[in-house]
Order: structure tokens, then sequence, then C-alpha cells
């Protein structure tokens, strides 16, 4: 059956086949990196072109909310090559866990497809940043949230015309990189991590609206979609190279 977040089939169920890399924790920023993460001078700025026009709806995929993107947009120099933004999503904790994590999910042009791409090494480029609850409202933000009436619950999606995910970057896109896998199944060991140092804010009634979403399908016994994130896993001896010093 389906995978998800559960106890039944949650992240200790996810037998994967292969031997799989793990990512590395992506925790608050102040203890993701390793204190052995290396500053790497041949790392580039991260240069992140998106364009509003290629945003086209938002999905209830029931492990989170997706909004998918027709065309590209990351070209970075942690890995060559040109990577074309496919999809951004979340993943948050529970009440007591207050923290969100923006994943901007790239795959590279050198592939005909992010499906093909997805099973290389240098296939994929998940760009995350941290979202930390302070008192002020993300303005961005809040466009996406303001379409969670109509994706409540899995399966549903409505159109999300316009938006610029370049809007909810931090102002500064100091960075980690370090190779890895998806998060979620079938966790294929196909993504260089790029991790933003600098947070951006959400304000507590925002993170409220995350946790009213639900994995449950309508019609269902409602189940509230928080603690949608694989816990950390051992970096196992993968270098961490930072952007900045
Ligand atoms: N969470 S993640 O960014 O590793 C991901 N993207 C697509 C599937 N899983
Ligand atoms: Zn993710």
């Amino acid at each position: 059956h389906a995978w998800g977040y559960s106890a039944e089939n949650g992240p200790e169920k996810w037998v994967t086949k292969l031997p799989h890399r793990r990512w590395v924790p992506a925790s608050p920023p102040s203890t993701i990196v390793p204190a052995d993460a290396s500053y790497d001078a041949g790392l580039k700025p991260l240069c992140l072109k998106y364009d509003a026009k290629d945003c086209i709806d938002i999905l209830n995929n029931g492990h989170s909310f997706q909004v998918t993107i027709l065309t590209e947009g990351l070209q970075t120099d942690p890995i060559s090559g040109v990577y074309r933004l496919k999809q951004f999503h979340f993943h948050w904790g529970g009440a007591e866990r207050s923290w969100l994590r923006l994943h901007l999910v790239h795959w590279n042009t050198k592939y005909p497809s992010f499906g093909e791409a997805a099973s290389k090494s240098d296939g994929l480029a998940v760009v995350g940043v941290f979202l930390k609850v302070n008192r002020a409202e993300n303005a961005q933000l809040q466009k996406v949230l303001d379409t969670f009436d109509a994706i409540k619950t899995k399966g549903t999606q409505t159109t999300f015309p316009g938006f610029d995910p370049t809007t909810l970057l931090p102002g500064c896109l100091d960075y980690w990189t370090y190779d890895g896998s998806l998060t979620t199944p079938p966790l294929l060991e196909s993504v260089t991590w790029i991790v933003c140092k600098e947070t951006i804010s959400v304000s507590p009634a925002q993170m409220a609206s995350f946790r009213a979403l639900q994995f449950s399908g309508a019609g269902e016994a409602a189940c509230c979609m928080v603690d949608n994130y694989r816990p950390p896993q051992p970096l196992k001896g993968r270098a961490v190279k930072a952007s900045f010093q």
C-alpha cells in the first residue's frame, strides 16, 4: 500500500531496494551542517531564475502539496549545467516542532525529462530553504496559503498562475551543498542538495494553515498533514561544502 508518514507506512517502513546514501539531515540551519563543512572557493553563487508565467497548478498529493512548474529556472555551479525547476513543496513538523522546509526540485536538462534525470547521479538538484516561525507574516508565502481551502484533501488541486518562486527565497543565497537522495520514496540517490544558509520567515498563523491540510482524501477520516518529513539520516562520511566562509 502507498507510503506515507504514519507508523504503518512511514519512513521506518520505506524499504529501499538499493543501498542508498542517505540525505543529510535537514534540521534547522544551526545544526544542519556538521562542523566539518568546508568552504569551497570553486562554488559559484546560486543563480535562480524562474518565470512567474510558468507556475501552473498546486496539488495536495497526500504527502505534501506541490506547485508544479512548466519550465526552467536554476543555473548554478556546485553542479555544472542547467537545471529546470519541476516543482516545489514543503515539509513541516507537528505542533511541538514548529519548523518548515521548502524544497525546490530541479532536473538536469542534459536528460530528456525529469523521469530520466531522476535515476542519474547528477540528475536532480533540490534547493532547500528553512522557514523560521517569527511574528512577521510572509506576504509571498500567503499567496500559496490562500489556495489551501481548495486543496485541503488528498488529490485535490487548483490552478496557481503567475507565482514567482524566487519571491520565497532568502535575500542571501549562501548555501551548503552535498550529494544525497530524495527524502521520499523511491529515495533515489540522484540529488545534489543545495541548502540555503539564510532562512525565510513564516508567522505562527501561517504555520497553522499548513497543519490544516490533510493527508486524507475527501470523505475519509480526517488526518492532519503534519510531520511529513523523513527524520535526519547520517552523513555517512560525505563532505558538505559551503559556498561561503
Ligand atoms: N523531498 S524531496 O525534495 O527529496 C523529493 N522531491 C521529489 C520527491 N521527493
Ligand atoms: Zn522535499
